[in-house]
């Protein structure tokens, strides 16, 4: 047989092995599928796959690959002396694992479930047909106790809770030889070369920062966490940061839930660190609810929504692209993700609601984006998240944030606006938040050129924020969405409770 011009030709005598497949898992403690290789006597690979189909999607960036790739780095570090190394193949998996089965016989391969998009769940069932008849095991553990094949929340809450609970796995590893095995799907030198770079704005990949961005949180940084919050700037230190370590999987949720509930105990802050234990539940909340529907990622969860139309406008949607709207917190946090790949939950919820309420753009304009410059990406949260902020699941408080207001009340001396606008370093503190509403002479008494930098404002923010208003709740009495709102409620939420908001 031949795979992408590879010659695979099954070689006779094969030596039996295992195989463990890490996904969004990347880390060597806590980690089930490495233990259950690690006991089994045969030998075993690690692989990891660069999937051509997957990481051309469009919610993919080359920050996910190189955060990933980073992490690999760290890991291969800790494991080389074992005898073990995370194998990258850049191949699509059917491929990665015929080439693989070719050269050894594969008895089991050990995963964790992935609760991901359309395409790695269509990705997932070819694979399962393909394992079933090569004669191979796939032996997928429960990830962060989100449950496969449920119909309801029922118990939901409690065996979440059991999970974290229980034990962590500890990980050890004995020597061994080097399995010998000839990768035929190299990463390409030309991404290679992109992903060996890491930009210095990101945060750093792999498990053992993720252990530091633990331990400084219940020190010190924590300590303002729920006062801060939803600050763009202050929450950058006093928020637990560790999201793109859970999305990617350097730390699992039990480890983090167990490390700040450990520190709690002891902890001049322990409101703090609760608070931080709801939301690594709702992490979990919002990806059990795209593991039983990930149609999530392109369709209304609401169909009844479907039937709202929203007249596409590209070059809004271009100018909130590319932090150009004219509203400074709106750009600040749109420049600022772009250089960073974080920033808060009211700042991303913003970013939606101005996207979709003031704008009135479909949410899917901009769904994409935000996935991409997001370095904690996890589409089990962002899609949900993205269309309750859009206001189309129907069970949820539409919530439309102005921007100005949201400016004043979260940035009120615009030291994160400057940060991120340096076209209004000299802009005084008292216009910071509506720049256009400076007089033609208080723009010469500041040394402000009538043509700066700075562009108007593309929408006027109370009468664009109305008319959504006005469009998304009259929509809410639409027969369709209120038989859609019976159903979601059944299927996605505890006794009918509404989904949790910051
Ligand atoms: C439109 C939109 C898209 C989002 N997309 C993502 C995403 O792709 N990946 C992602 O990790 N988070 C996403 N979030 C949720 C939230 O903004 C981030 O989890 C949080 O800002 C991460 O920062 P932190 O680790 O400092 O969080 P902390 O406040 O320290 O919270 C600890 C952990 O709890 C979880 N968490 C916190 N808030 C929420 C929430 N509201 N919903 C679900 N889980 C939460 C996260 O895992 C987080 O790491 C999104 C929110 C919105 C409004």
């Amino acid at each position: 047989m031949e795979v992408n011009g590879i010659q695979i030709d099954h070689q006779t005598d094969r030596r039996e092995i295992n195989l463990v497949w890490l996904k969004r898992d990347i880390r060597t403690q806590d980690h089930l599928p490495l233990q259950f290789a690690e006991r089994n006597s045969l030998p075993y690979l690690i692989v990891f796959l660069l999937e051509p189909s997957i990481i051309s999607y469009p919610d993919t960036s080359l920050r996910h690959l190189q955060f990933q790739y980073h992490s690999i780095l760290q890991i291969n570090k800790k494991i080389g002396k074992y005898g073990l190394e995370i194998v990258i193949m850049h191949a699509e998996a059917i491929e990665a694992f015929s080439f693989i089965h070719s050269q050894y016989q594969i008895r089991n391969v050990f995963s964790y479930q992935e609760s991901g998009i359309g395409l790695t769940y269509q990705r997932d069932k070819k694979l399962s047909a393909f394992f079933r008849k090569a004669g191979i095991q796939w032996h997928q553990s429960q990830r962060d106790g989100i449950v496969r094949g449920i119909r309801d929340r029922a118990g939901w809450d409690e065996a979440w809770y059991r999970t974290m609970e229980a034990p962590l796995v500890v990980n050890t590893f004995s020597k061994r030889e080097p399995l010998p095995f000839s990768n035929p799907f190299p990463v390409p030198d030309e991404l290679r070369l992109q992903l060996v770079q890491y930009p210095s704005g990101f945060q750093p990949a792999g498990e053992d920062f993720a252990f530091r961005y633990l331990g400084s949180f219940v020190q010190e940084r924590g300590k303002n966490y729920t006062r801060h919050i939803s600050k763009p700037l202050e929450s950058r230190t006093s928020c637990g940061r560790i999201s793109p370590y859970l999305s990617w999987g350097n730390i699992s949720v039990k480890q983090a839930y167990q490390f700040v509930k450990n520190a709690s105990k002891t902890s001049s802050f322990p409101g703090s660190l609760q608070n931080f234990l709801t939301r690594l539940k709702w992490r979990c909340h919002f990806i059990q609810k795209f593991e039983v529907d990930c149609t999530y990622e392109n369709q209304c969860i609401n169909a009844g929504y479907e039937l709202l139309e929203h007249p596409s406008k590209p070059e809004l949607i271009e100018a909130w692209k590319q932090g150009s709207t004219g509203f400074p917190l709106v750009d600040a946090c749109m420049r600022c993700l772009e250089a960073t790949g974080w920033i808060n939950f009211r700042m991303r919820a913003m970013l939606v609601s101005f996207l979709c309420h003031h704008l009135y753009q479909d949410w899917r304009e901009g769904s994409y984006h935000l996935a991409r410059l997001f370095l904690d990406y996890e589409p089990g949260i962002h899609f949900p998240q993205f269309q309750m902020q859009a206001g189309v699941t129907g069970i949820n408080t539409v919530r439309i944030y102005n921007p100005v207001k949201q400016s004043q009340d979260h940035d009120p001396k615009g030291i994160f606006i400057k940060t991120w606008l340096p076209e209004l370093q000299d802009i005084p503190e008292q216009f910071i938040h509506e720049p256009y509403a400076m007089t033609a002479m208080e723009r010469q008494l500041y040394g402000l050129s009538e043509n700066s930098a700075y562009p108007p404002p593309i929408v006027d923010v109370e009468a664009a924020g109305r008319y959504a208003r006005d469009k998304i709740w009259g929509h809410r009495k639409n027969a369709w969405v209120i038989k859609e709102n019976k159903r979601i409620l059944a299927i996605h939420t505890r006794r009918g409770e509404m989904d949790p908001q910051s």
